[in-house]
């Protein structure tokens, strides 16, 4: 007997299941194999190595973060052979963030650089005990490295002595790429600098590059895309950084009566030492180390307010009077605060009046 032949459904002309696909069409539709598919095989050497990451990451236990919710700021160290431009390229960064032109770097410079980021800027003189000290507070380094010249022995040094408490973050900038006139030259030594760099710390590591002086700074462009690396990047946090505390002073203050000093110029002196305290707690009594001045105990710790504040979380965007700047050293900064008083420097424009009789106004 010949099977009947139903006739088959028609399709639905409207209502809900108008649009509803069947499951073989939905299964078609939602994946298409050859969308997913790596086009090249560096590509898919890419895609199998971040997967590779990611697994590992997985396998490693996270580090513990440990700072406050207003962290202190960041510490940024300039280093680099003497004539690289290492006060050059503060002073830049200080006019890019607080509009401030700074004329001469002493001690650390503390700026507000965003809503939630502060950073102190020092600069690295080229001797191995500061290259030491800085190693061990820095939490970013700016590598300046002399394009015209090449490498020099301390660049090496200090990659070597980083290594011992945790290696911060490091990026190198290129200086002086304005002596270059030929633009072949140019760009082979930028490639062959880059390869040299990559190989110190690792492949792929932030290379800048300042193309020259303008007014005595840098370009503003290129010192904007520096600035907004910096104030962008986060932190791995280094244990022996967070188990230990250290301060940077920023301020030094020589509470040793004068007349005692007089009269014996190597007499015990007693200092103030004034500055954030980064890592963990410190507690009165204890025994510290002071770089130059060896172990010494506490004598008392007080908590004064921020010299440098956060701007307030009213405010959504940094606006110019919120642009703060902070160096005690360098003699800027508005406010000052000791353990009895409060310091308030008022600017003024002091300039000397052409018939130089002596008046300032
Ligand atoms: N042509 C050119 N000159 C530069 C560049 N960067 C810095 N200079 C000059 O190099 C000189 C030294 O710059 P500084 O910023 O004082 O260098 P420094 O590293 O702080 O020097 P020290 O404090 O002596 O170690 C200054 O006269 C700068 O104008 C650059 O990219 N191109």
């Amino acid at each position: 007997m010949d099977a009947k032949e139903h006739k088959a459904h028609r399709p639905r002309q409207s209502g809900v299941k108008k649009d509803k696909k069947t499951k073989k069409q939905k299964k078609i539709e939602d994946k298409n194999p050859k969308a997913f598919a790596p086009l090249s095989g560096r590509k898919a050497e890419k895609l199998a190595r971040r997967k590779q990451e990611l697994i590992q990451k997985k396998l490693h236990a996270p580090l513990v973060d440990r700072t406050p919710v207003e962290p202190p700021p960041t510490v940024v160290a300039v280093v680099g052979p003497p004539q690289t431009g290492k006060s050059t390229l503060i002073k830049s960064l200080v006019k890019r963030y607080t509009k401030h032109n700074l004329t001469e770097i002493n001690g650390p410079i503390t700026v507000v650089s965003g809503k939630k980021r502060r950073i102190t800027f020092i600069e690295c003189a080229n001797d191995m005990n500061c290259m030491i000290d800085i190693a061990k507070i820095t939490d970013l380094v700016l590598l300046l490295i002399d394009a015209s010249f090449g490498f020099e022995m301390e660049t090496f040094e200090f990659l070597n002595i980083l290594q011992v408490h945790g290696f911060p973050k490091i990026m190198g900038v290129l200086t002086h790429l304005d002596k270059f006139k030929n633009n072949k030259t140019l760009k082979s030594t930028k490639k062959r600098l880059k390869h040299r760099f990559w190989t110190e710390i690792y492949q792929g590591a932030k290379l800048f590059y300042l193309s020259g002086i303008i007014n005595g700074r840098y370009p503003n462009q290129e010192i904007q895309n520096l600035s907004r690396f910096i104030s962008v990047m986060k932190f791995r946090p280094l244990i022996w950084r967070n188990t230990h505390p250290y301060l940077v002073a920023d301020r030094i203050e020589d509470l040793t009566d004068p007349e005692e000093v007089r009269m014996n110029p190597i007499c015990d002196r007693t200092v103030t030492l004034y500055g954030y305290l980064r890592g963990t707690n410190m507690k009165p009594n204890m025994k510290v180390h002071i770089p130059g001045a060896g172990d010494q105990y506490l004598a008392d710790i007080s908590i004064l307010p921020d010299p440098c504040p956060l701007p307030d979380k009213a405010r959504k965007s940094l606006s110019e009077k919120q642009k703060l700047i902070y160096a005690p050293m360098s003699d800027v900064g508005g406010v000052m605060y000791d353990k009895d008083a409060v310091y308030i420097n008022i600017p003024g424009n002091f300039t000397k009046t052409d018939d130089n009789e002596g008046y300032w106004k």
